[in-house]
């Protein structure tokens, strides 16, 4: 595992946006497509805004990029809750992205057909290929979780499925979201955390024991892939680094 640390949000932003830019070039030296799996939450915002700006929107070749989401909440695309019209309004319709590269986790059906089909695609799309994803970007929630993967919940056990939909009764609201195995098999995993309120539960995720009940961002441990912790200064003021 590797960490990053950087003075605060923006600085750290600034980081993730040029170190991404510069593994996406890379990579597409050797391949003709890069998959890049986009995280929801506020934390990448200003990520994806930074990426939609000189001198990324040109560096980057958005039409060799395909676009999947870790988890979405199952609410209209038009609510602001919903983890792809963030990525749409900052990002995605100010690039050259192509929109048949983008599979959004779709809202407009019932969750469970939707995660079916959000599977099949999956699996489809990565049957001739020995990892999954180029890079998967992840958040961590305050509670320790990632993707759409809570605490105390069933998909955190999951072990053959690679899409999950279920009911979350603390919010409310069904989620969507890839599980530990298809994230596990990727090319390379970047968490971003910022903020304080991150602290406690960032130390106890990278350095305390193994309880992924309690922290599911402990599940992602990439088999063959690399794993990256990009964070800023007060979310690893608790750590002993
Ligand atoms: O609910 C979610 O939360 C996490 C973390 O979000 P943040 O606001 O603390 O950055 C996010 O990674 C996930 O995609 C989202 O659905």
């Amino acid at each position: 595992m590797e960490l990053h640390i950087a003075k605060d949000a923006q600085q750290l932003s600034e980081n993730l946006a040029a170190w991404l830019s510069n593994y996406i070039l890379e990579v597409l030296q050797e391949q003709e497509r890069f998959t890049l799996v986009l995280s929801g939450g506020s934390t990448p915002k200003l990520l994806y805004t930074l990426l939609a700006k000189s001198p990324y929107n040109q560096m980057i070749p958005w039409e060799k990029i395909h676009f999947f989401w870790g988890d979405e909440r199952a609410v209209p695309f038009e609510d602001a809750r919903n983890n792809a019209r963030m990525a749409f309004e900052v990002l995605l319709d100010k690039v050259g992205v192509l929109p048949e590269h983008i599979h959004v986790m779709r809202t407009d059906i019932t969750p469970e057909v939707a995660a079916a089909e959000y599977e099949d695609i999956l699996r489809h799309y990565f049957k001739n290929t020995e990892t999954t994803f180029d890079l998967v970007l992840l958040g961590m929630g305050d509670d320790g979780h990632t993707l759409s993967l809570f605490p105390g919940t069933e998909v955190v056990h999951e072990k053959k499925a690679w899409v999950k939909a279920f009911f979350l009764p603390a919010q409310d609201m069904y989620r969507i979201t890839l599980t530990a195995p298809i994230v596990n098999e990727a090319a390379c995993v970047v968490f971003l955390a910022t903020g304080e309120g991150k602290a406690m539960t960032l130390k106890n995720v990278i350095e305390g024991t193994f309880n992924a009940e309690q922290y599911p961002s402990q599940l992602i441990r990439p088999q063959d892939g690399e794993l990256h912790w990009f964070v800023d200064e007060a979310a690893a003021s608790a750590m002993e680094v």
